[in-house]
């Protein structure tokens, strides 16, 4: 096949519809909660000329969210580089944990290795000079070990993705995590293979085809997040999904929230990663909201799919029952009516009364808000209350369509007041010193927010 040389693309920077979309992500939530030591890993690498290499802020910021979500204390990486992905795992795991961090090359971890020290966390950190595959496989020999890791981080030679997986997972323990990094070679992998550049085909395949075959293992429940290069989050399920996973390959189109830098890549995502785990009935709600008027205010399903890693509880408010009575049925048939309180009313009203019971003080796992911004603060100040210390409450359209990083002139007149409300209050949740947060670049945004005291 001929091939228009024309049209082949420079990899973008971010996976995003702008940079300014992504710069927004990291100016508004990343980098001001940033640990110093961090920022100045990063500072470090910059001048390196494979600093492009080092792990995006924005999906480590995820990744420190991760590690404390399963209280990670031991722990395994797959390619260091200067160590930002370390030094954050190292920062974020607690005094006597243990990282066992495996890179062929020990000249660029000995780039940060001064600031690993200054931070006062060298010591959680084995560091191992070697090719990772016969490390995996030392680790295994000791039966000890088997089920024993809690968290491990995959970045390094895409080839052997497969290798460590199989090894990984018996590390692993059931419930813990490993979270594989570049999955979306900067929007390759959903771009049509005449439009990449030579030396990044073979590369762009191995990724694709994993990307597949994680996508079809029963033994693992995924996430994969756009962020920064593109992340997947596996988590060691005990049950077996693939019958449910056979049934549900069905496609049903779910309109586009578009903060993508394509909709083929938003779509590739869906279609690889999401779609074939999603439920049946969650497939069928889908389907019978997409003839709504409104139906673009589902939250995106590869939200969801995160949102599904998190834990759940519900008392569901809405103003509308209306609505909530179109995906009634679906709810009934799939078995789990008997879990919800559906409460036709206003939140704010809901929300006091169920503090006047002092007994729901710091009772809830998790929240998720996704109704009228101008009220987002006071939910906020209830919910904090509501929740356990460790508790997430996740607010949805953080990103609003990327309007959030756009010149005011570019915003249409009837948005600018949502929008403006939107920026202030991703402003005001990156302040918040009572919570950890997560800004992640999936559906139409999304804010995880950890209650930490
Ligand atoms: C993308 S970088 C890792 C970036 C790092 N996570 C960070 O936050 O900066 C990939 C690293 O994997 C290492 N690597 C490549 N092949 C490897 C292998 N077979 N075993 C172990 N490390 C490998 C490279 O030396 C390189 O430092």
């Amino acid at each position: 096949m001929e091939q228009n040389v024309e049209n082949i693309r420079a990899p973008p920077k971010s996976l995003l519809q702008s940079d300014d979309l992504y710069q927004y992500i990291l100016e508004t939530s990343v980098y001001p909660r940033e640990p110093e030591f961090l920022k100045e890993l990063r500072h470090v690498t910059a001048s390196h000329p494979r600093a492009m290499m080092a792990t995006a802020p924005d999906a480590g910021q995820l990744m420190a969210m991760l590690l404390n979500l399963v209280n990670a204390k031991k722990t395994v990486e797959v390619g260091v580089f200067t160590g930002y992905s370390l030094l954050l795992t190292a920062l974020t795991i607690p005094e006597d944990g243990k990282i066992i961090a495996i890179d062929v090359n020990r000249e660029t971890f000995e780039i940060g290795l001064p600031i690993i020290k200054k931070a006062g966390v060298a010591d959680k950190i084995d560091f191992i000079e070697s090719e990772a595959l016969p490390v995996l496989d030392q680790l295994l020999q000791n039966h000890e070990n088997e089920g024993s890791f809690d968290f491990a981080f995959v970045d390094a030679d895409k080839v052997s993705y497969r290798n460590y997986h199989e090894r990984l997972m018996k590390l692993l323990k059931v419930n813990g995590l490993v979270v594989y990094d570049n999955t979306l070679r900067r929007g390759f992998v959903a771009m049509p293979e005449a439009l990449v550049p030579e030396h990044r085909k073979q590369d762009r395949e191995i990724s694709i085809e994993f990307n597949k075959f994680l996508a079809a293992d029963p033994r693992i429940q995924i996430s994969h997040a756009s962020l920064g290069d593109g992340i997947t989050i596996y988590k060691f399920a005990a049950r077996t999904l693939s019958e449910e996973m056979e049934q549900n390959a069905k496609k049903v189109p779910s309109p586009s929230k578009g903060i993508l830098q394509s909709e083929d890549l938003y779509q590739y995502i869906l279609e690889t990663s999401v779609y074939p785990r999603e439920p049946d009935v969650l497939k069928e709600l889908r389907h019978v909201t997409a003839s709504h008027p409104r139906a673009i205010w589902a939250t995106a399903p590869d939200a969801g799919q995160l949102m599904a890693m998190l834990k759940l509880q519900i008392i569901a408010i809405d103003v509308n029952r209306e609505t909530f009575e179109i995906g009634l049925p679906v709810i009934k048939k799939a078995g789990v009516a008997d879990k919800i309180d559906f409460i036709e009313s206003e939140a704010l009203p809901v929300l006091d009364q169920q503090l006047h019971n002092h007994g729901n003080e710091g009772s809830f796992d998790f929240a998720f808000v996704d109704a009228d911004k101008v009220n987002y603060w006071n939910y906020h100040e209830r919910l904090l209350k509501l929740l356990k210390v460790d508790g997430l409450v996740v607010y949805d359209n953080t990103l609003r369509r990327g309007f959030v990083a756009m010149p005011e002139a570019l915003v249409p007149e009837h948005r600018k007041k949502d929008i403006e409300l939107t920026i202030e209050f991703n402003k005001f949740l990156a302040a918040d010193p009572r919570i950890q947060i997560s800004h992640a670049s999936l559906g139409d945004g999304i804010i995880i927010c950890r209650r930490l005291y």
